[in-house]
């Protein structure tokens, strides 16, 4: 218990901090500086604090990692954390990857609960976020569990702008036919995962969307520390939750201890205060001793968390890397923007104050001169072009690019040997989410509701060079070439990033639009 009165009765072990994928907000390409195996629980010593605090009322254990079914003696511990006497519950958390082929012995062991992580239901998109393949072994995994009775089946997908907050309602699809509860997180800040929080969409909005689409929505009743908020469609199989740790914390129930790979009890996600558990278990102190540095540990453990613009600024356990915008603008000046983030502690470019940033106050931009500037008003102001009078049309736009590899570059593209990935699949990706962004990377551009994308890459074996085409489609007022002409670029810088590695003798060349069909001043081709 600790001084606000919560009771803890759920412990979350990380069973190792190694993994077979690389989520692009969890963990770098390269992956974190691993502790040594000497330092890290074993076996044994996990059962040993397991009971310990079973003993002093923990009803249910969740072993996470780093990716826990990695471990080789996962099943084992299962086994062994199944004979203590009061323990209620023994999950998992698995990115799902090693679970169909795991989860006949695990089940055998005594696991009662299991949760799979799974961002996208789009396979390439699944590849470029955790850069590996195995969007297939994640399903497998699910179907697997729902087949061996694990009812509900919770599914974690992190929800996150500008890349899969648009399968919002696809997620909500599947749910339809199975027995899965799929639960929406709100994107956490952690040290060095660049945080922002433009990249959190938030519980309400994305239980808007759904309303707007099934406005029969139920709320389901849910236990008081539970970190999720239920739904359901009516007469779906399954069921969908809300994880909402960013904008309505749930502190105030919070149940939860979690005990690090090397042993540290961590009483709060977000607090920096570690105690080792391990190196008192390791110099013999008594089950006394380390009931007593446990419950002053837990005495300590703050009310709530710091906040979602503190604690991204706080030193905690790295999640890490996806990288974002410095300044975020303020929508009531043309030119002051908020710094949010990667400022903080620098003098930031193009601030007029010249002054470190700590990160709360607004930066005034230094204007420029901007009397020769074609979009501007009369007091010199950027603007748009009005568009509102001009006749609606259908409009398209093809654009192309050619990124000259070299022999080497282009050898291993073609085998599929880069090591970063699959470079024509994230490419392609990434010229379709270029040309969605366009209105956001383009200062002056509209944004316009493209009714279709599509970028392909092919490969030019004479000139070493991968060929990009991407085409847009509209209805509307204005037409799609800047659309067309980001996708192109975006997907031939991508594969300069993915390929730079290998060589930076690397050429982005003949970036151009092709065609262009619609509008007032009639189509165009390239021929
Ligand atoms: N604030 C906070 N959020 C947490 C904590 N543990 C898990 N979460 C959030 O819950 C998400 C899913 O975590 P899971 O490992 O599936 O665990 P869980 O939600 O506790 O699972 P259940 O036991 O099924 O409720 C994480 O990505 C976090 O967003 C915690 O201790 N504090
Ligand atoms: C850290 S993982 C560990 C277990 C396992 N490897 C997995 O991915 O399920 C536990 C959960 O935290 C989620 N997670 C990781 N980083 C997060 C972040 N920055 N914000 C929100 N959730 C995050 C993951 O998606 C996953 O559901
Ligand atoms: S979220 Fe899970 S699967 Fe993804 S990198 Fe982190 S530990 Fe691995
Ligand atoms: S942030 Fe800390 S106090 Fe709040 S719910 Fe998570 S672990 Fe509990």
């Amino acid at each position: 218990m600790d001084s606000f009165g919560r009771h803890h009765n759920y412990l979350r072990i990380s069973l190792t901090e190694k993994c077979n994928l690389r989520c692009q907000y969890c963990m770098p390409e390269e992956g974190v500086q691993l502790t040594p195996k000497s330092e890290l629980l074993t076996a044994q010593e996990i059962i040993t604090l397991a009971r310990l605090f079973v003993k002093e009322g923990v009803e249910k254990i969740r072993l996470t990692g780093g990716e826990p079914l990695i471990r080789p003696d996962v099943v084992d511990i299962v086994g062994q954390l199944y004979k203590l006497e009061g323990l209620k519950t023994i999950a998992v958390t698995t990115n799902g990857i090693n679970l169909a082929r795991l989860l006949p012995r695990l089940k055998e062991a005594g696991l009662n609960a299991i949760n799979i992580s799974l961002d996208t239901l789009v396979p390439a998109k699944f590849e470029f976020i955790v850069r590996r393949k195995g969007f297939h072994k994640v399903m497998e995994g699910i179907h697997k569990a729902t087949e061996l009775g694990y009812h509900p089946v919770k599914v974690n997908c992190v929800v996150m702008r500008g890349f899969n907050e648009d399968e919002v309602l696809d997620f909500v699809d599947f749910t339809k036919d199975l027995p899965l509860d799929v639960r929406f997180i709100e994107y956490m800040p952690f040290d060095g995962n660049k945080w922002n929080f433009k990249k959190m969409v938030s519980y309400k909005e994305m239980l808007d969307t759904i309303k707007q689409r099934w406005p029969e929505l139920e709320r389901l009743p849910c236990e008081s520390s539970s970190t999720a908020k239920s739904y359901k469609v009516p007469h779906f199989q399954g069921q969908i939750s809300f994880i909402t740790s960013m904008s309505e914390h749930f502190c105030g129930s919070c149940n939860r201890l979690r005990i690090t790979a090397d042993g540290n009890l961590k009483v709060c996600l977000f607090g920096n205060s570690e105690v080792s558990l391990r190196d008192h278990l390791r110099s013999g102190a008594s089950e006394e001793e380390l009931i007593q540095i446990i419950g002053a540990a837990v005495g300590r453990k703050k009310k709530q968390h710091a906040g979602m613009f503190n604690i991204s600024r706080m030193k905690n356990r790295p999640m890490v890397l996806i990288g974002y915008c410095v300044f975020q603008k303020d929508p009531s000046s043309t030119f002051d923007t908020k710094c949010l983030d990667a400022s903080v502690g620098q003098v930031p470019v193009d601030c007029q104050s010249k002054e470190v940033c700590s990160g709360s106050e607004f930066h005034t931009k230094v204007p420029r001169a901007s009397d020769n500037l074609t979009h501007t008003d009369e007091e010199g102001r950027a603007t748009m072009v009005d568009v509102g009078g001009k006749p609606d049309s259908r409009r398209t736009a093809v654009a192309g690019a050619v990124v000259l590899l070299g022999e080497k570059a282009f050898r291993m593209v073609r085998q599929n040997q880069v090591k970063k990935g699959d470079v024509l699949a994230v490419a392609q990706i990434a010229g379709i989410q270029g040309a969605k962004l366009t209105s956001q990377l383009i200062p002056l551009c509209h944004n316009i509701p493209l009714y279709h994308v599509e970028v392909s890459l092919s490969l030019d074996e004479a000139r070493h060079a991968v060929v990009i085409r991407s085409s847009c489609h509209t209805w509307g007022r204005t037409g799609v070439e800047m659309e067309a002409l980001t996708a192109a670029s975006l997907a031939a810088l991508t594969v300069y990033d993915m390929c730079k590695a290998v060589t930076h003798d690397i050429v982005i060349q003949e970036l151009k639009l092709l065609s262009k069909t619609g509008g007032q001043r009639g189509d165009f081709s390239r021929v």
